[in-house]
């Protein structure tokens, strides 16, 4: 099923044991995108996968000019010298970020400190050299970044776009599985994809009864109060127990997966399901928030258990869908609109997927790798003044 990346890049940090690699898994008419992550448990063969999975989410968007790619490193996001790290990790990346590698932000990044470092060597958003002088596709940038200083619900929309497209997908497919009102919701991570996450779904209707972050795991009944949460979130996605109400159970965030819930949404790292802990998960819908939460053996289970799953490059494209649509001009720049059109977007996949599983009886992952499967890369566009090669 799956198929080797086009081109991996290593790197190693001169001034500390940092490492990192830049993965492309294909260039669709000589562009690609995906976020760099930083974490220290980060590994070439993670970026590897994650990258893969970005080249299927780039099809899942209905993308036809960006193919998937994935940045990694392997250092603490909490360090005092890790923006530095960030900075000489995407300095040795420069010369393909110039030439239509989009690397953005993912966990343990932030977008603002990738934009900081880019406008440091004169970069906007990395584009080809043809993008580079297409009015359209300016002004579409031009359009991407004034919606970037813009909120919805008190959140700026690079924190609410996936999130939000994540409890669309989520209710979408209990919908779909006729799950019935107030199901209850466990959500692994409250960064910017779980906390938004959890905010939408509390609109929905949903209860909330449980949220891990990096220290623990908080649950409660009746259901959690989402927004004093976010109110008092720090900006590594930790919750404050000052702010938590009497009712609240605090545990370790190893027990995440004990809490009876109907839909559980890992929001944080790769592999947290596995098969050490698979024959736990409680819920009768998964929805991937995360990237690769799954892990190969741990889905042979939550398969063998008969539980449906929104695979994460359907739930999780909010982020990507409104950067492609917005700077190729597919919906106005605004909030409203472009959240609108995640949500119609990520409830036609996830109808789509799980029709067609049904329809086969088959396991939604397997069908939606057959749905959603991305091109043969192209190559890197290349521009100099004695060589020019476009598609
Ligand atoms: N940010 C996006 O737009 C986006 C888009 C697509 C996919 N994703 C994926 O979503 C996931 C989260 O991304 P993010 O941007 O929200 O990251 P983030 O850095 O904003 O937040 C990460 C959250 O995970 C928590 N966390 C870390 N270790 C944990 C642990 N052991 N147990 C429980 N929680 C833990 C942190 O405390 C924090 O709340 C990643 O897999 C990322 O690849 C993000």
């Amino acid at each position: 099923m799956s198929t080797k990346p086009y081109l991996i890049v290593e790197w190693n940090d001169t001034e500390t044991d940092a490492k990192g690699w830049m993965v492309v898994h294909n260039f669709v008419k000589g562009y690609t995108g995906g976020g760099t992550r930083m974490h220290p448990s980060v590994t070439r063969e993670e970026v590897e996968r994650l990258a893969e999975a970005m080249a299927y989410k780039y099809v899942a968007s209905e993308s036809e000019t960006t193919g998937g790619c994935k940045g990694g490193i392997a250092y603490d996001y909490k360090a005092p010298d890790a923006f530095e790290v960030l900075r000489r990790y995407i300095i040795a990346m420069l010369p393909y970020i110039d030439n239509g590698v989009s690397l953005g932000s993912d966990l343990g990044t932030k977008y603002n400190d990738v934009l900081k470092i880019f406008r440091e060597f004169g970069i906007e958003i990395p584009l080809t050299q043809s993008m580079k002088s297409d009015p359209a596709v300016l002004k579409g940038i031009k359009d991407y970044d004034d919606l970037l200083l813009q909120k919805i619900d008190g959140l700026y929309m690079n924190d609410v776009v996936t999130g939000y497209g994540v409890a669309f997908s989520a209710d979408e497919a209990w919908k779909y599985k006729d799950g019935g009102e107030g199901a209850r919701v466990i959500i692994q991570g409250f960064g910017c994809v779980g906390a938004s996450c959890a905010l939408k779904l509390s609109q929905l209707g949903y209860k909330v009864v449980g949220i891990s972050d990096a220290n623990l795991f908080v649950a409660s009944e009746d259901g959690l109060d989402v927004q004093k949460l976010i109110d008092h979130k720090n900006e590594f996605g930790e919750m404050d127990q000052n702010y938590f109400e009497n009712d609240y159970v605090v545990r370790p965030n190893s027990e995440w997966l004990d809490v009876d819930c109907d839909i559980l949404i890992p929001c944080a790292l790769e592999d947290v399901i596995n098969k050490s802990n698979a024959n736990q998960v409680k819920a009768s819908l998964v929805v991937e928030a995360a990237n690769i939460p799954i892990s190969a053996e741990g889905d042979e289970i939550i398969k063998e258990k008969a539980i449906d799953i929104v695979i994460d490059f359907v739930a999780n494209l909010g982020a990507i869908r409104s950067y492609d649509a917005v700077i190729f001009g597919l919906v106005e720049p605004n909030p409203q609109a472009v959240i609108d059109d995640i949500e119609k977007l990520c409830r036609k996949n996830v109808r789509t997927l799980f029709t067609e599983a049904k329809k086969q009886s088959r396991y939604q992952r397997d069908v939606a790798y057959e749905i959603f499967k991305p091109a043969k890369s192209d190559s890197m566009e290349y521009v100099s003044p004695n060589l020019t090669v476009v598609y």
